[in-house]
């Protein structure tokens, strides 16, 4: 028979072994259940200093935290016991019996769109009470979430890689420093990879995780929006609402200001998502007509090289400056309209928006393009309007265009980042924030087309674009409306970006 560990712990089988250790099955010989363990041997490079004191130092960690964190929920195996032997380390912990979601993928293939939110549904609340500790974990992945056998509930394990957001490394100059990059690649976002994590960035390996189980796929085999940089999975799986998608794009953008804040807030989201809320806005459509909704709307968008990945605030939005209502006969449209705009703009285009652009032909108002008279785009008082500065940008006609574009293709994300910070967090337009605006968008319009965009005044800093628009919605109504739409120039990442809409 082995030697026991520590005198106490015998070893019935190895469970994985890395670069920095092993980790065993065990069996506690001084209990008189004889209960089963999970020990972690942490093997520190005796010739390496610095690497033995991260080691040592991963270790106190990590059984800190199971000490401090396994007590309060049963979603985090306990501490049973730590000690040294013959300069090795050693966690003692409690044994999860279940699968990790990487052995239940494997044995049982896609997961459905339910299994999956039940998984974080249950999990997200382990990630706000670890997060209220000023804990993030770094190393959240289908390997490190283990369904339990017998409630089948989601337990996170794997705390190595844990950073307590307060103990701050400090460097001989007394400054902190960054920790160490320490998570797995494709499930880390890019702040973790740069060795700055922040809570929100367990939210993003946690989409990640989800969208691994929907698709099958890992993250390495995405791709990506050249335009945005936001990951494009949707079309791997057939069976996401776009609800659910939304939740889970919002979770994995690409910079942290645009994901959930908290662990709640995507839980909330989670919950309430479930088409259960509200249209955006109550509405009355203006005019109906039986027409059956169309295929799949499709707009060629090229990437335009000067647009950069993400979505930064507006800076300093200048005043608005409302200008004449257009079309002012409709009573009704008001709402409605409101909650388009949030929604969802495009339409065709985006066409223009990037072959102007591309070509780097001035903007001259009034000259018609070969795209923008397919697009019946029309300019009202060309001549006043044109700015001779900004005969380089896309024009605002273009880029209510990419707005709709955006929606018809689904990538609501990137929609929604084209509103101001204001106009998201209209609650008139959105009581629930992105959670109404993917509500109406994905649940409840197939798509948009618009049918006419004519420029009402542009400066260098804002814009007025009128819009004929046609929504086909999903239970089969087409229902035109005319917005007007007002933009500001978002110098920070040259693109206009919708700050009302009426
Ligand atoms: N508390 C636990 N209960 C049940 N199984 C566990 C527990 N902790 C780890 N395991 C399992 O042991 C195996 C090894 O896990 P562990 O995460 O410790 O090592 P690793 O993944 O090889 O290394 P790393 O720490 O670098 O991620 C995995 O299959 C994991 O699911």
């Amino acid at each position: 028979m082995q030697t026991l560990l520590n005198n106490r712990y015998q070893v019935i089988q190895t469970l994985g072994g890395g670069g920095f250790g092993e980790t065993f099955l065990a069996e506690d010989t001084q209990m008189p259940s004889k209960r089963r363990c999970v020990i972690k041997l942490l093997k520190p490079i005796q010739n390496n200093p610095q690497i033995y004191q991260l080691v040592r130092e991963r270790f106190q960690r990590e059984a800190a935290i199971l000490e401090d964190l396994g007590g309060a929920t049963d979603q985090i195996p306990s501490l049973y016991a730590y000690f040294q032997s013959e300069g090795q380390f050693y966690v003692v912990q409690e044994l999860i019996e279940g699968q990790t979601l990487t052995a239940k993928f494997q044995q049982q293939g896609l997961l459905s769109e339910s299994s999956v939110k039940e998984i974080l549904v249950n999990l997200l609340p382990v990630l706000e009470y670890i997060h209220s500790k000023r804990i993030i974990h770094r190393d959240i992945k289908p390997d490190n979430i283990i369904l339990r056998a017998r409630d089948n509930k989601p337990v996170l394990i794997d705390f190595g890689a844990v950073r307590e957001t307060m103990g701050t490394v400090l460097n001989s100059q007394g400054n902190p420093t960054s920790s160490i990059v320490i998570g797995t690649p494709g499930y880390m976002p890019s702040e973790q990879a740069m060795g700055r994590p922040v809570f929100s960035s367990d939210l993003y390996s946690l989409g990640m995780t989800a969208i691994y189980l929907l698709t099958g796929k890992q993250p390495q085999e995405l791709e990506t929006d050249p335009r945005t940089g936001e990951i494009i999975w949707s079309h791997h799986t057939l069976s996401v609402s776009p609800t659910f998608a939304g939740v889970i794009d919002k979770a994995i953008a690409y910079h942290p200001r645009d994901r959930f804040a908290t662990a709640r807030e995507m839980l909330q989201a989670l919950q309430i998502g479930a088409n259960t809320f509200p249209p955006t806005v109550p509405y009355v459509p203006p005019t109906v007509a039986n027409t059956p909704a169309p295929t799949q709307y499709t707009i060629p968008v090229s990437p335009g090289a000067s647009h950069q990945p993400n979505t930064i605030p507006v800076n300093s939005p200048p005043s608005y400056q409302p200008g004449n209502p257009s079309n002012p006969s409709n009573g009704q449209r008001g709402v409605f309209i409101a909650s388009l705009i949030a929604g969802g703009l495009i339409g065709a285009a985006i066409i223009i928006a990037f072959a102007l652009h591309n070509n780097k032909q001035p903007q001259i108002a009034g000259e018609s393009t070969p795209a923008a008279t397919e697009s019946n785009i029309i300019r009202n008082q060309p001549q006043e309007t044109a700015t001779p500065t900004t005969s380089d940008r896309p024009s605002p006609e273009a880029a209510i265009q990419n707005y709709y574009a955006n929606i018809n293709q689904g990538q609501f994300q990137t929609s929604w980042n084209l509103l101001t910070p204001s106009l998201q967090n209209n609650r008139k337009l959105h009581p629930n924030g992105y959670l109404s605006y993917i509500d109406w968008w994905g649940g409840r319009v197939q798509s948009v087309d618009v049918t006419q965009v004519s420029l009402v005044q542009a400066n260098a800093e804002t814009a007025t674009v009128d819009a004929s628009l046609r929504y086909y919605l999903k239970n089969g109504k087409v229902t035109p409306a005319s917005v007007r739409f007002s933009l500001l120039w978002d110098a920070q990442n040259s693109r206009w970006v919708v700050s009302d809409a009426q």
